[in-house]
């Protein structure tokens, strides 16, 4: 058993799967008829439509014939652990690459602790960084971060998963990485507010950099370096998403600012990144102001005004 599966055909593992057709891949979906559907049309028309997917991707729904020795797991951060925790079995003795971005609700830890709770000595790796799927899809130009604790492990997967377009940079700050890519989604809501509401590019350019700062802080607290904060999975992944309506975050912090509809069932990690983030802070005592606002805006228990005018009010201090 060799080579790579991916796990979840939503945009992300769509989207993967095309960058790595250079080689043999297995692309799994949990609904049979959307298996056969993407494995047909070579096309995935309800979550990467327009996306040609070369013969070399295989698309399965039977997980059982979609384990390779290495597993990327591109679902939703909220579904990581369920998943792992189900299927944990099957998934014993791969290397486990997470691509979610997020931190689990329930557990507060990001998705390569949510997969060494379940699968305790795995071999886990985070693949996260600047990368929209519709891009990636495209076959355009993307540098992403590969974030392995077992640096000999991580540059392994770095030579297995590295494409003719798709550029993958190293580091063993699993920490960093993960955070960096869960907390840049909490504020590309916070720009979407900002641009919805009217509020101009001069706001969104200071809630970016405060923002930043706001991630530099609680990735510190957790163990994390700095550096990996300004590499491609923190500050390359913020400025992406703050500044594209292509995310999803960004989009639905928008229509939060603007007032309008949003349709619910878009995956959107930063809502629950969000009251995660603000719980976590409260327990360790570190100063989140726009997060924890962020986590108030989505329950409502704030509006889009109350908000501003708290920010702008907070005690005047050093940078
Ligand atoms: N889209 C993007 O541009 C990027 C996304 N990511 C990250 O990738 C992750 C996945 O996002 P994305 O692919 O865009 O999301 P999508 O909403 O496009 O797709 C989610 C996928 O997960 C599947 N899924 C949901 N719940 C489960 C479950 N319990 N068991 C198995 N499969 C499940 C869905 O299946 P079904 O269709 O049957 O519901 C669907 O295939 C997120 O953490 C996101 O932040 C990272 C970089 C870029
Ligand atoms: O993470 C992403 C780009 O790097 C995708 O962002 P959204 O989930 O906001 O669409």
């Amino acid at each position: 058993m060799s080579g790579v599966a991916i796990l979840g055909a939503g945009a992300f593992g769509t989207a993967l799967a095309c960058a790595m057709s250079d080689r043999v891949v297995t692309l799994w979906a949990r609904d049979r008829e959307q298996a056969a559907d993407i494995q047909a049309r070579r096309e995935n028309t309800r979550r990467l439509p327009g996306v040609h997917l070369r013969d070399t991707v295989m698309v399965t729904s039977e997980l059982g014939d979609a384990m390779a020795d290495t597993i990327l797991l591109a679902l939703p951060m909220q579904k990581l652990a369920g998943f792992v925790a189900d299927h944990a079995a099957m998934l014993r003795g791969r290397r486990l690459v997470a691509c979610c971005k997020g931190v689990d609700l329930q557990r507060g830890i990001g998705p390569a602790q949510v997969i060494e709770q379940a699968l305790p000595g795995a071999v886990t790796a985070i693949l996260t960084g600047p990368s929209f799927a519709a891009d990636i899809g495209r076959g355009l130009p993307t540098a992403l971060t590969l974030a392995c604790a077992d640096d000999a492990a991580g540059a392994e997967l770095q030579e297995q998963l590295s494409a003719p377009a798709l550029r993958l940079y190293r580091t063993t700050d699993v920490t960093g990485a993960e955070l960096g890519g869960a907390l840049k989604n909490v504020i590309a809501i916070a720009a979407g507010i900002v641009m919805g509401a009217g509020m101009g590019d001069s706001a969104r350019a200071a809630l970016m950099t405060r923002g930043f700062a706001e991630m530099v802080r609680l990735a510190e607290s957790a163990g994390a370096q700095a550096e990996t904060l300004s590499g491609l999975s923190g500050f390359g992944d913020l400025v992406l998403t703050c500044c594209s309506d292509k995310s999803r975050n960004y989009r639905y912090g928008f229509a939060l600012g603007a007032g309008t509809e949003f349709d619910t069932t878009t995956t959107v990690e930063g809502a629950a990144t969000a009251h995660a983030v603000a719980r976590l802070a409260r327990e360790k005592g570190i100063d989140m102001p726009l997060t924890t606002m962020i986590a108030a805006v989505i329950d409502g228990k704030v509006t889009v005004d109350q908000a501003r005018d708290a920010l702008l009010s907070r005690p005047l201090k050093e940078e």
